[in-house]
């Protein structure tokens, strides 16, 4: 038995038409599912939570939606060895399908669910405040990268854009525009619970799981998703006009030898700015705060390749 969850607003209403797809060739095959739609903000960690509760033994949960639905799926199994987790993409970023090399092709990756070859154990991340808690599958930021996705959720331009194929060209408007507005912060860090450092001018300091955020950006090149560690990126001490320069280096992982650029690994990271920032998980963004913890959580996740 197959559970889907299934964004149909995933891609400004594009989930549903994949959905389809999908269905048919269900129905076509004869497997036996039950198909859940998300009607709302974290919705999908609600129906994830009622299936895992619901019987005990290992559930074949199968999200199709795009990282955000994902977020929210993580965040509703209460332990990992009790899920097999299929993912066909159909987000307007899909970084965690494109950092797991998965297919684009929403009927092969159907079909790799269905006859799975092997599972990939992945790491995902937590992060703590005072008044939350989230698990976070491909990155958690604050700063720049956050206030982007705070921006970029609101925006009705993307939903135009997406229909077009164009959502990509939102996210350049917008961080074209927040890179003029989003304030420095300084920063005291405290990696692995022993080494305190403090840094000024900071634009944002993201933790990674994977090589990629922010629809393809390759922040992190050399993060790797099965080695129980993050991988942290930010920028510090640089003008806006360097940063303005820095940007497409992004696109192919060539800033990491840039000056203000660093990047390191670790397991646990306490972050407080001297001002509330906008913070995000997998791209959703909850608000702003001026202190989180970030760590890797112990359990892998195990999802089929
Ligand atoms: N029926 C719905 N209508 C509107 N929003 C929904 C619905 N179901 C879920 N959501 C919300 O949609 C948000 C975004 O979904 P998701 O991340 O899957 O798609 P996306 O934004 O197109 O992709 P990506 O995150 O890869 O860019 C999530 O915050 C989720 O809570």
């Amino acid at each position: 038995m197959y559970y889907f969850i299934v964004n149909p607003n995933s891609r400004s209403g594009n989930g549903i038409k994949i959905w389809y797809l999908v269905k048919n060739e269900l129905d076509s095959l004869e497997v036996q599912y039950t198909a859940y739609f998300t009607r709302h903000n974290l919705h999908a960690s609600e129906i994830v939570q009622e299936i895992c509760d619901s019987s005990s033994g290992v559930k074949n949960i199968v999200v199709l939606g795009g990282d955000g639905t994902m977020n929210e799926v993580i965040n509703g199994i209460r332990d990992y060895d009790d899920v097999i987790l299929g993912y066909i993409p159909s987000g307007s970023s899909n970084d965690l399908a494109r950092s797991l090399s998965l297919p684009k092709d929403p009927i092969k990756s159907l079909k790799n669910i269905l006859t799975p070859n092997r599972f990939q154990y992945v790491d995902t991340g937590c992060v703590n405040s005072n008044d939350f808690q989230r698990k976070f599958a491909v990155s958690c930021g604050i700063g720049f990268d956050a206030k982007i996705c705070v921006v970029t959720n609101r925006s009705k331009l993307k939903k135009v854009l997406n229909k077009f194929g164009l959502g990509k060209l939102t996210y350049i408007m917008i961080t074209l525009k927040e890179l003029i507005f989003t304030p420095f912060m300084d920063a005291e860090l405290i990696i692995d619970n022993k080494i305190s450092k403090s840094y000024k001018q900071v634009l944002f300091i993201t933790s990674m799981i994977h090589k990629y955020e922010g629809g393809g950006l390759k922040f992190t090149p050399d993060a790797n998703p099965y080695d129980g560690k993050l991988s942290v990126c930010m920028a510090h001490g640089l003008s806006r006009l360097k940063i303005l320069f820095m940007l497409p280096t992004l696109l192919f992982g060539k800033h990491t030898g840039l000056k203000g650029i660093e990047i390191f690994d670790c397991k646990t990271l306490d972050i407080t700015v001297d001002k509330p920032a906008s913070v995000h998980f997998d791209g959703e963004a909850p608000g702003e705060l001026n202190q989180i913890k970030l760590s890797c959580t112990p359990k892998q996740l195990r999802i089929i390749k």
